[in-house]
């Protein structure tokens, strides 16, 4: 690849990039990748705010396509250096089907792969998640774990299901030839639970705490902790991830990192009050209100009424027999692989990534912007 010194000569293809991840990286990208000459977004729906992002001095090119479509990924692939593979269908409440998360998921990866192979891209960067290791479906806990730490990875809900087989796929495929003979070099990104600007999840709780008259009624024990790691890390990560993959091939391909910074180790519940509290919201009581059989029954009673009334009507509830058991599991990461094998460090501390989501929680108030789900990197 070319050197910072050069003109920039770099074409780069996000897919996924108009999702809440996406637009971090797309935007980290801009920022921090000098030797970038174009930047493709491939996205089944393309956001307004792109259009911004075309008067800078990198070619923003927008391509609406769907990852599986192996024509579309093709055409978007043919002549980029790197590919990063973020698109997926993210779902844990039962919107989509088995079939459907795995056609997006896993075929939609080995399209990207395939595309890669026959068209001489070299580079390819996977957003996989914490899922493809756990919390299994024995409610195992995994306490301040790293990509070592032996984990008996159990799975039965689609998405995690898609998600650890398309990062296999993505892993062996590090290493086959690509048109023009030379390896290809891929390797997985692991995120916890992601938050930050943007976050839908974020937004749902914040909506449901203003209904109950700006009170949230703890559901899960204090002391179960889950991984969380802000938004703009887990896209500098990316960006890192793809600058060095080059020169550390030896070292980084076929590897897998979990994404990780400084942010505090709490339950679900506690961590999302970080945001909510300062934005009004109280969280009711120190131990959960309801007793776990009871929450149990009500999540069964939830996936029972969802199959009945499929035929009629889409009921997905925040709460059912998944979202429970990963709630109510301790899934951490702790881990330094990141910086020993491309020099890692999160761009944003714990203040900065809080300071800006409680910004962003706070002006859900005023209605939607203009502009995507998040600002610039820019820093003061
Ligand atoms: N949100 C989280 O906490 C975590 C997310 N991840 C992974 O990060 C990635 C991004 O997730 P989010 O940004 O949270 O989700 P998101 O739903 O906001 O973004 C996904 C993007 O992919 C696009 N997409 C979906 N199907 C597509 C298709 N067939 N063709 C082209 N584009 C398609 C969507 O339009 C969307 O813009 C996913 O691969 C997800 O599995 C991993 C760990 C945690
Ligand atoms: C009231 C309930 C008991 C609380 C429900 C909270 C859940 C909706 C969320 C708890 C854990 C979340 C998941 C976790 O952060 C890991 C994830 C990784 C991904 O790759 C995608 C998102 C998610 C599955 C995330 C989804 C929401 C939770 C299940």
């Amino acid at each position: 690849m070319a050197q910072s010194t050069q003109a920039p000569t770099l074409v780069y293809l996000v897919t996924g990039g108009c999702g809440f991840l996406g637009e971090h990286i797309v935007r980290m990208l801009l920022e921090q990748e000098p030797r970038l000459r174009e930047l493709r977004v491939f996205d089944l729906h393309l956001g307004s705010w792109l259009e911004e992002l075309k008067t800078g001095p990198v070619q923003v090119t927008a391509i609406q396509g769907d990852v599986t479509e192996a024509h579309e990924v093709a055409a978007a692939v043919a002549g980029s250096h790197v590919v990063i593979h973020t698109a997926g269908l993210v779902d844990v409440f039962g919107k989509a089907s088995p079939k459907t998360i795995h056609k997006v998921n896993v075929q939609g990866t080995q399209n990207v792969i395939e595309a890669c192979i026959r068209t001489g891209t070299q580079f390819l960067v996977y957003t996989s998640s914490m899922e493809v290791v756990g919390p299994n479906v024995k409610g195992h806990p995994f306490y301040r774990g790293n990509e070592d730490t032996p984990y008996e990875a159990v799975h039965q809900h689609p998405y995690p299901c898609s998600k650890a087989l398309a990062e296999q796929l993505v892993l062996e495929a590090n290493g086959r030839k690509v048109n023009g003979g030379l390896p290809l070099v891929t390797c997985a990104l692991r995120p916890t639970g992601i938050y930050g600007e943007g976050h839908q999840i974020m937004r749902d709780f914040y909506n449901q705490g203003l209904r109950f008259g700006g009170r949230l009624f703890r559901a899960v024990p204090a002391s179960v902790e889950h991984g969380r790691v802000y938004v703009g890390n887990v896209a500098w990560m990316h960006v890192l991830v793809a600058r060095e993959l080059e020169q550390r091939a030896p070292l980084m391909g076929g590897q897998v990192y979990f994404c990780y910074d400084k942010s505090p180790y709490k339950s679900y519940e506690d961590f999302n009050m970080e945001f909510l509290g300062p934005c009004g919201l109280r969280l009711i009581g120190t131990h959960p209100l309801l007793p776990y059989w009871l929450l149990v029954l009500l999540a069964t009673l939830n996936a029972l009424l969802q199959w009945l009334l499929r035929p009629l009507v889409l009921y997905t509830p925040l709460l059912n027999p998944y979202t429970l058991a990963m709630a109510n599991t301790t899934f951490t990461v702790s881990t330094n692989k990141a910086q020993r094998h491309f020099g890692y460090k999160p761009i944003f501390s714990w203040e900065e990534s809080k300071a800006r989501t409680i910004h962003w929680v706070q002006a859900l108030d005023q209605g939607p912007g203009t502009g995507g789900h998040c600002g610039p990197y820019s820093r003061s």
